[in-house]
């Protein structure tokens, strides 16, 4: 790393810790008030013992005794500073200790909202091992240097001082310290230019490798049904011993900038002892004075240490805080308006002219307008990546249209406020997501006037009352883990009661009911139809049957809306619908076949 950057990375890393102290004002306060007086109490110390040493030790070698009074108040004295020193130390620590996780906590909770707050396109972009990352271990490595940074401050106070008590003792003696300090701060600064860099790669390791170890639990499944444990491992290990080769760099590192440190106030040591022997015998100084200068170098060694944690933490901390800005400060949220959509029955659902891209790739959906009345069950039908699942994410708002509008009620979606938008509308998705709680807990989501007879009436639209009851407890039931203790239909299931539960004037299924038997499904769109539900319908569907039952079929290719019509209508007039349903019914035929010879 060039010098350049070294410097760049030092005063990014000072701005995040006026920033750390500017949150966190009290604290830094009392830890550095703390650090200071125990900087202070230290030098005093050193002087005492000079004392003690040169009037009373050195005097006793004379005269062969010393009195008890003497002794005792010696006794006092060290007792005295001593208990005085833990209490600075007890007031560093706490102020250094409650600042870092008070920080720590107050960016994780930062980091956490702003996950939630950013739109789903952000999310597909990144991935959810690197988010973990950012909102621990980056989270964490932004204010690691909090914890000795109160002992650091409180050691320049203490340098500042000893320095001007050696210039009031011996201006020879003081020398010494003039060359040293200096000495120990470019060490210092040197140290932290050297660990820049490996910081930074051990920083963007430990993510590398969070990301990596989320992909492979999460894929647990396919490696092993694949038999890829192996390689799966492989690819593990490699990132793994990356960060095991950049932790080592840095703990090598560490391990050759302490002892150096250790050293250097000893070789001061040394000179003072040589440098106070010949002053002590010109008679410029007393051995008062000699022990005092000598006492003090020693005991310096260890706090001037901590300047060096703060600035070897520095680059680590500028990595972890960049990622967490990255968070922070990412774009692309959705701006709410603050309409409600007005009414209180089934809602009316306009697709204007919509097109849609995402990101910068090809329009994924051209000119789609249709519409689905109040009441009314519309069915999406087309080819795979014909743009259904699209529609259903603009249907509620997940994305916005690139043109056109998206209309609920007759107002444009962007204008309703976030909580009307999700009171009026539900998206059920194929794949279901299942809270590790328990079945009430996945299906009140902790919502208001969703009571047991609300959750209940849900599980009957949702066909899922039955399988529900008869769970060892009920309602109370945990479900697991991403509900594995639950079919892949009974999650289905359990989802959609939740967002019926919520009592949704538009409801959109995209492909929710998949994994459910075909009778199940039919009974299910049956009774949401039989306005049960209260909710119009726009549902993703595959099955004829499910098609069927629709009032109205909007058929897509290639993001483009080709008819519309009932379902009779469409077999008749358009020869691609009615092969694709066709097909549909072959595919689903044959499924049904395999299944009942396995059987
Ligand atoms: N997150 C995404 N980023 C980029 N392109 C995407 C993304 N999601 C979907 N697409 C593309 O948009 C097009 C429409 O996809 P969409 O999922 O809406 O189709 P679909 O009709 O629901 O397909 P399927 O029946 O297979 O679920 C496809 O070409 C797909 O590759």
């Amino acid at each position: 790393m060039s010098t350049r950057s070294s410097r760049d990375v030092l005063v990014r890393g000072l701005r995040v810790l006026g920033q750390a102290i500017r949150t966190e004002p009290r604290l830094f306060t009392i830890g550095v008030a703390g650090s200071s007086l125990f900087g202070l109490l230290v030098i005093a110390n050193s002087y005492v013992v000079g004392a003690v040493i040169g009037r009373v030790v050195v005097p006793a070698f004379g005269s062969g005794d010393t009195s008890s009074g003497t002794l005792a108040l010696i006794a006092a004295v060290f007792l005295g500073l001593s208990a005085l020193r833990v209490l600075t130390i007890f007031g560093r620590r706490l102020g250094a200790g409650y600042m870092q996780f008070r920080l720590q906590a107050r960016y994780r909770r930062a980091v956490t909202r702003r996950y939630l707050s950013l739109p789903p396109s952000w999310h597909q972009q990144h991935a959810t091992g690197s988010l973990l990352s950012n909102a621990n271990s980056d989270v964490e490595a932004s204010f690691v240097p909090i914890a000795p940074l109160p002992f650091a401050v409180g050691t320049i106070v203490m340098i500042l001082a000893a320095v001007v008590a050696l210039f009031l003792t011996d201006w020879v003696l003081a020398m010494v310290g003039v060359v040293l300090f200096p000495a120990l701060f470019a060490l210092n600064t040197f140290y932290a230019r050297r660990m820049s860099p490996r910081q930074i790669k051990a920083q963007q390791m430990r993510a590398k490798v969070s990301a990596v170890a989320h992909e492979s639990f999460d894929g647990a499944l396919v490696v092993k049904t694949m038999g890829r444990e192996e390689d799966e491992s492989r690819r593990f290990k490699v990132f793994v011993d990356e960060l095991r080769d950049s932790l080592i760099s840095v703990g090598r590192l560490r391990g050759l900038f302490d002892p150096v440190m250790d050293a250097l106030p000893s070789v001061g040591t040394l000179a003072v002892l040589l440098l106070g022997a010949w002053r002590l015998q010109n008679g410029a100084i007393t051995v008062a004075e000699l022990v005092t200068v000598a006492f003090l170098f020693t005991v310096l060694a260890f706090p001037v240490r901590a300047i060096g944690w703060v600035l070897g933490e520095l680059p680590r901390s500028v990595a972890g805080w960049d990622r967490v800005q990255a968070v922070l400060a990412a774009e692309g949220d959705l701006v709410y308006g603050s309409g409600t959509a007005g009414g209180s029955g089934p809602a009316t659902l306009r697709f204007d002219k919509v097109d849609f891209a995402y990101g910068d790739g090809p329009l994924v959906l051209r000119d789609v307008s249709f519409e689905v009345p109040p009441g009314r069950t519309v069915a999406l039908v087309g080819a795979t990546g014909s743009g259904k699942s699209t529609i259903a994410s603009l249907a509620v708002r997940l994305v916005d249209p690139g043109a056109g509008t998206v209309r609920l009620d007759g107002t444009p979606l962007p204008e309703l406020s976030e909580a009307g938008l999700t009171s009026a509308s539900a998206l059920v998705p194929q794949l279901p997501f299942v809270f590790d709680d328990t079945v009430r807990g996945n299906i009140t989501l902790e919502r208001d006037g969703v009571d047991d007879e609300a959750v209940w009436a849900a599980l009957r639209l949702a066909e899922a009352d039955g399988f529900v009851a008869k769970l060892p407890d009920a309602l109370d039931t945990a479900v697991g883990e991403r509900g594995t203790s639950l079919s892949g239909g009974q999650r289905q299931r359990l989802t959609l009661a939740r967002a019926l539960a919520g009592r949704p004037r538009l409801l959109v299924l995209d492909d929710a009911t998949s994994a459910v038997d075909p009778r199940v499904e039919a009974a299910i769109l049956a009774s949401l139809r039989g306005n049960d539900a209260g909710a119009s319908i726009l549902v993703v569907a595959y099955r004829r049957a499910t098609i069927a039952l629709a009032d109205e079929v909007v058929y897509l290719e290639q993001g483009k809306v080709v008819a519309t019509g009932t379902h009779t209508e469409l077999l008749a007039a358009h020869e691609g619908y009615a092969e694709l349903v066709t097909a549909y019914e072959k595919a689903e035929a044959e499924k049904a076949e395999a299944e009942r010879v396995e059987a």
